[in-house]
């Protein structure tokens, strides 16, 4: 049985991942036509590439569908219960950077801490008579770092896209998201609260922790390690 490998199959995360391996010294290309999602790996035996999309690489991980995967650490944190305990993290790629992080309208001028926010919160409640707002697709992620940063007085809405667009159309009062040069921020009249990072993220090349892979799974990632000097 070979090593599977899952790898984004689109866009800068695939293009990324693929100069990483080639730089050292394992050429992951796409194998069929342009949109076709094979793929084939050179450079090492028994290793295969399978193209997905980054946010399904973490379930596939801990399904023992794929051995390795590369994907945003936001991702895998965000995907997954007590992720460390479904997959390890092999190395850092120093690429896909972005930030997960919460944000309030620029006009709030008394909240710039967490427990500013918590105390807007409280008195948004009391004045409107529901929780305050925070749109997001990264339920788990925030829900867990406002618990253990004390937050307790909002109620998360969902957001899979354009979510800073939440705060003007009046569907919530903050939201939380993933940020890198932080213009769509500005550009929606947000700001960052100034502990409200949850998150530093990065591609990252992560082996899934399940226990049954077969004796040559295991020489092909000892291989694999060796060839990428991680
Ligand atoms: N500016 C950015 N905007 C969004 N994601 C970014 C940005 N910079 C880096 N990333 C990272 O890219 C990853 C998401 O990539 P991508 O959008 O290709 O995934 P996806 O959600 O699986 O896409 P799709 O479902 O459309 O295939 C996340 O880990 C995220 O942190
Ligand atoms: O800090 P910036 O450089 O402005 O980038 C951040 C934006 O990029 C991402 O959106 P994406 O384009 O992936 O679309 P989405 O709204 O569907 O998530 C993210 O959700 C932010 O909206």
């Amino acid at each position: 049985m070979t090593l599977k490998l899952g790898v984004p199959s689109k866009g800068r995360l695939m293009e990324k991942t693929f100069d990483w391996f080639g730089k050292r010294g394992v050429t992951l290309r796409k194998s069929g036509s342009d949109r076709e999602y094979a793929g084939a790996v050179d450079g090492i035996d028994g290793v295969e590439l399978v193209l997905l999309s980054a946010s399904e690489i973490p379930r596939e991980l801990a399904a023992g569908r794929i051995h390795l995967g590369v994907t945003g650490s936001d991702l895998v944190r965000e995907r997954l219960a007590n992720w460390d305990s479904q997959v390890v993290e092999l190395a850092p790629m120093g690429f896909g950077g972005a930030d997960l992080i919460i944000a309030v309208p620029d006009c709030w001028v008394d909240v710039d801490t967490l427990e500013d926010l918590d105390a807007a919160a409280a008195a948004f409640r009391s004045a409107h008579g529901f929780r305050l707002r925070i749109a997001t697709k990264y339920h788990r992620s925030v829900r867990e770092f406002l618990k253990a940063e004390g937050v307790a007085d909002y109620q998360l809405v969902d957001s899979q896209g354009a979510t800073e667009g939440t705060v003007k159309n009046e569907t919530a009062e903050a939201i939380a998201d993933i940020t890198s040069t932080g213009e769509t921020l500005r550009a929606n009249g947000l700001r960052i609260l100034s502990d409200g990072l949850i998150h530093a993220s990065q591609a990252t090349l992560f082996r899934g922790r399940r226990r049954d892979w077969t004796d040559g799974q295991r020489v092909t990632l000892k291989e694999l390690q060796s060839v990428l000097g991680i």
